[in-house]
């Protein structure tokens, strides 16, 4: 069965085409700056060199029409025509309370996921443009939405909840969500796979961090606390991201300096995080590099960074009243020594013993970089969310048959 997997962003398409008999990724790429004349579309088949393409590519149909042009190319192509794709798993960043699982899309869903555009605003008009958008190319394909919210919806009240007026969540369903449950979940899995025992008896801390950040505390295999909110703002600082801050600065800040809300928003969601604090980069390779080069701000930015990732892995071993496992994963996590290696080296208390030399030479593939002794082990774990959300397609669209 050959599934395509569809993540829309607001200017951009990132897609990969498996064929899930061996699992095997056909082809995958990214469409960028979706709405300007000069996109970007970078497209990869294994054992060829990949094609880079600028076009004008003005909304995320034309972008897809791009894709599945590509796909059926006689030279860039993996297939004889787009009728072989099955199915199409696509990543939904919002499912509000309504989704708990994956589900197969048709009307009642795509309403659904319009409702809860006001919680992430950001993020779930691109996911449905994306939804229009294949079930338009690909009207004999089946549809499936795999939620990044869904995953935690296993999360105690106690922890899902906010210390505001009830009124709020009756009303509004004001609470905590969560985010980048697909990777959480994943990373989960493996982790119980590399260390050889079963997910049900672990504790585990997820550190997925990217662009966006989240630390995810797993027990019994199930997220019971997660550290983005209602929307993806909450928790860790991230690249563009303040994460966490006293809220009575919002309306101070809109005082002081003027703005409007919109304006503070956009500050907090766009030029926060590494990026504000550092004014270098939001990257993490040139905040490590600006350290190593002696700039005082990436430094100060870096330790930020660190800092708080570890207030909150000593904040979830509370809350489960332990931990088996820490586990790094996606962008930073996965390739960030440094990052590594700062996060964990004031967790001693926890039984934490960081191998310096494996965590600074890491081989491809999931890895254990803490000591044979160390209470509680330490693990980079590549994510996968496009194969997750692939297999999750597969299933949803079998269990129909
Ligand atoms: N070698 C590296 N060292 C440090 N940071 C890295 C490295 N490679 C990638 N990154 C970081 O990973 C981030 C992207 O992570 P990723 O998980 O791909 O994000 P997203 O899926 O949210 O776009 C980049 O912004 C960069 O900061
Ligand atoms: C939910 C979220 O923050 O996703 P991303 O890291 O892809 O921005
Ligand atoms: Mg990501």
């Amino acid at each position: 069965m050959k599934v395509l997997v569809i993540n829309c962003g607001s200017s951009s398409i990132k897609y990969e085409l498996f064929d899930m008999d061996r699992e095997d990724v056909l082809a995958k790429g990214l469409v960028e700056r979706i709405g300007s004349d000069r996109s970007i579309l970078t497209h990869r088949v294994t054992d060829r060199e990949p094609w880079v393409e600028t076009a004008e590519i003005l909304d995320h149909r034309q972008g897809l029409n791009k894709v599945l042009a590509l796909l059926v190319d006689r030279e860039s192509g993996v297939l004889q025509s787009v009728e072989e794709v099955a199915a199409v798993g696509h990543r939904v960043v919002h499912g509000g309370e309504s989704f708990s699982e994956s589900v197969r899309i048709d009307a009642d869903v795509v309403r659904a996921i319009q409702e809860n555009v006001d919680l992430a605003p950001l993020h779930n008009p691109p996911n449905l443009s994306g939804i229009h958008a294949a079930r338009h190319h690909l009207p004999h394909a089946e549809h499936v939405a795999v939620f990044d919210t869904a995953f935690h919806q296993t999360m105690p009240d106690y922890a899902y909840l906010y210390a505001l007026p009830r009124v709020l969540y009756n009303k509004h369903k004001v609470r905590r969500y969560g985010f980048h449950g697909t990777s959480h979940q994943y990373v989960s899995q493996q982790a119980a796979a590399l260390l050889e025992q079963p997910l049900e008896t672990l504790k585990l801390i997820s550190c997925h961090i990217g662009n966006g950040a989240s630390c995810t505390a797993i027990q019994d295999g199930k997220s019971v606390d997660t550290s983005m909110g209602m929307t993806p703002l909450e928790g860790l600082m991230m690249g563009t991201r303040c994460g966490d801050i006293d809220p009575a600065i919002v309306p101070f800040v809109m005082a002081k300096e003027e703005l409007t809300l919109g304006e503070v928003t956009s500050m907090m969601n766009k030029h926060s995080g590494l990026i504000g604090v550092s004014g270098l980069s939001s990257d993490m390779r040139e905040i490590v590099e600006g350290t190593f080069e002696g700039n005082k701000q990436a430094k100060l930015a870096l330790q930020m960074y660190t800092y708080r990732l570890r207030k909150t892995i000593g904040a979830y071993a509370a809350s489960m009243d332990g931990v088996d496992a820490i586990i790094f994963t996606a962008g930073v996590g996965e390739n960030a020594s440094l990052v590594r290696e700062w996060t964990c080296r004031a967790l001693t208390y926890l039984g934490v013993e960081l191998d310096k030399e494996k965590n600074a030479h890491l081989p491809r593939g999931p890895q254990v970089i803490s000591t044979p002794e160390s209470k509680v082990k330490v693990l980079v774990i590549p994510t996968d969310e496009e194969l997750m959300i692939a297999r999750e397609t597969k299933r949803l669209v079998e269990s129909a048959l």
